[in-house]
């Protein structure tokens, strides 16, 4: 009998929710839930539950642990039916054990739960990052790219360093009016580690406690506790994260020696000051969440470009071709040549495409039962994007994993198709930032293809050394470290990047 009613409640379970791996009693698929990279797991799930459903494919997943209902969305074209179309359910955040107990939740609107709080948030970044708005950033765009040319020029074994530098020193300048310092920078320092802990711990499988909330309450001494002390050393850096550059800008702005920044034109706005501390905290809370949401992810693309460059230098040579034809030797391109180079345009599109900095995308969460093709998806549920599973579907995009800006541009090479990526999410959640990344990658590839020839370098023995095109396993994921050789590819691009001002 108990065989027989095991049997009927998995029968039932599985006509009730989308197909996924086989649940155990209680724990459901808790150990089933990938520890590294999760968005290639959970596109391999896609071949193996798709195969021997009596549909031809499935695209979505449920998985369940203690109770807790996860939905994973494999292909654009679901992401699209729930998240941008049912987008009034699907616009909350799941709550993230690990995100509330490092204090990240409380700032950052990319985990703020769907509401008024997070309608606050969202408003002052689309003031300030909307399309029409983010042109304002180009003098600085345009000033910071001459030091990253020059960095590479004088040093380019650390291009890594100058590529995470640009994209942080746009926004630092822009947010709070603060020149970061070429390295060892104090507050990107203190950024870039209140990030990474939390980047680390947030997925589901990373910390045990993100799947059974309730282990947050053990004792500190207790073995398998270490993520506490992890989660209070995260939560002290946010505060410190938070509070030093805006103190500091409050400061300047007393002394009438503030820079123009985002933070003091928030702070100096009368609604602001009419909320008092509740409109302080607000202004806090945004200006970290954007150097900490912005500089990393552009700094991805930017590692990624010079990668595929390394990988595919048929396609350096073909971005090399149009730019000399386009701008030639004598200035460095700049936004004004945008639309009379379609290749460098389809490339960066090709660049998001190929090595999505946010490969799972930040969780949605439901906020009603729902009920998609047949199938229920639970109030509550978690919906995590597989942006890179998106990414590299073969139906939407032939050899996916082939880095091809070709496939962007109409038959005669004039025009690119702006097709919709995944790659900046979806719904009323999509990336606020989307247009200022966008910007960021196009000036930085454009003026590097200019100037430089980017080649695999060479060992002791004259050998080239493999660059194997890894990509590391963290909410905001890199290229694994490479070498490679970064070379001026003239005198007169040398000349140019010297006497840039
Ligand atoms: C290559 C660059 C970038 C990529 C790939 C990227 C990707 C993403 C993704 C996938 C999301 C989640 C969307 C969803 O929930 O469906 C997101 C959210 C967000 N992004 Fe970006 N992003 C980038 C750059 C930026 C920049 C430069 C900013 C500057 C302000 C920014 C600000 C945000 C914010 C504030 C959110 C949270 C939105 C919300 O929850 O309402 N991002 N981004």
């Amino acid at each position: 009998l108990i065989k027989w009613c095991a049997t009927k409640l998995s029968n039932r379970r599985k006509e009730l929710y989308h197909p996924g791996p086989k649940p155990l009693p209680i724990i459901g698929n808790a150990l089933d839930i990938p520890k590294v990279s999760p968005w290639r797991e959970y596109a391999g799930w896609r071949q193996q539950y798709g195969k021997f459903s009596t549909r031809p494919r499935r695209d979505i997943i449920h998985l369940s642990a203690l109770g807790k209902h996860i939905v994973v969305v494999n292909s654009i074209e679901k992401a699209v039916d729930l998240l941008d179309k049912r987008s009034s359910n699907y616009s909350d955040r799941p709550d993230i054990p690990m995100a509330n107990m490092t204090g990240w939740t409380a700032i950052n609107i990319g985990l703020i739960h769907y509401g008024e709080l997070w309608r606050r948030h969202r408003r002052l970044f689309h003031q300030k990052f909307r399309q029409n708005a983010v042109s304002e950033f180009r003098p600085l765009q345009t000033s910071k790219i001459q030091v990253l040319l020059r960095n590479l020029l004088e040093n380019p074994e650390e291009f890594s360093l100058h590529v995470r530098n640009f994209p942080a020193s746009v926004i630092m300048a822009a947010t709070y009016g603060y020149e970061i310092a070429p390295r060892n920078d104090p507050i990107v320092t203190l950024v870039d580690e209140a990030s990474t802990m939390i980047t680390e711990h947030i997925f589901l499988g990373s910390q045990l406690v993100n799947v059974f909330p309730v282990l947050r309450h053990i004792p500190d001494w207790m073995p398998g506790a270490a993520f506490k002390k992890i989660a209070r050393d995260c939560h002290n850096k946010v505060n410190e994260m938070m509070d030093t550059p805006f103190y500091a800008v409050k400061e300047q702005m007393a002394k009438g020696e503030a820079m123009p920044s985002w933070t003091s034109e928030l702070l100096q706005d009368h609604d602001a000051k009419k909320r008092g501390e509740e409109g302080e905290y607000l202004i806090k809370s945004v200006a970290a969440t954007a150097f900490a949401v912005a500089a990393d992810t552009s700094a991805s693309s930017l590692a990624s470009f010079i990668l595929a460059m390394v990988l595919y230098p048929d396609v350096l040579a073909k971005a090399q071709a149009e730019l000399d034809s386009v701008v030639g030797n004598t200035r460095l391109p700049n936004f004004g040549d945008r639309d009379s180079m379609p290749y460098i345009d389809a490339l960066c599109h090709e660049i998001f495409r190929w090595s999505p900095a946010v490969p799972l995308g930040v969780p949605h969460a439901a906020l009603e039962d729902d009920i998609y093709d047949g199938r229920l998806i639970p109030a509550g549920t978690m919906i995590l994007s597989n942006i890179w599973a998106m990414s590299r579907d073969e139906r939407m995009y032939d050899q996916p994993s082939k880095f091809m800006p070709e496939r962007f541009l109409n038959a005669d090479g004039t025009e690119v198709t702006h097709d919709p990526l995944p790659t900046f999410g979806f719904g009323r959640r999509i990336c606020v930032g989307r247009h200022l990344a966008d910007d960021t990658l196009w000036i930085a590839v454009a003026t590097m293809v200019s100037c430089f020839n980017f080649t695999k370098a060479k060992d002791a023995f004259g050998k080239e050394i493999d660059v194997t095109g890894e990509f590391d396993d963290k909410l905001i994921s890199h290229p694994r470290p490479f070498k490679c050789s970064i070379t001026p590819r003239s005198d007169a691009a040398v000349k140019l990047i010297k006497t840039s001002v």
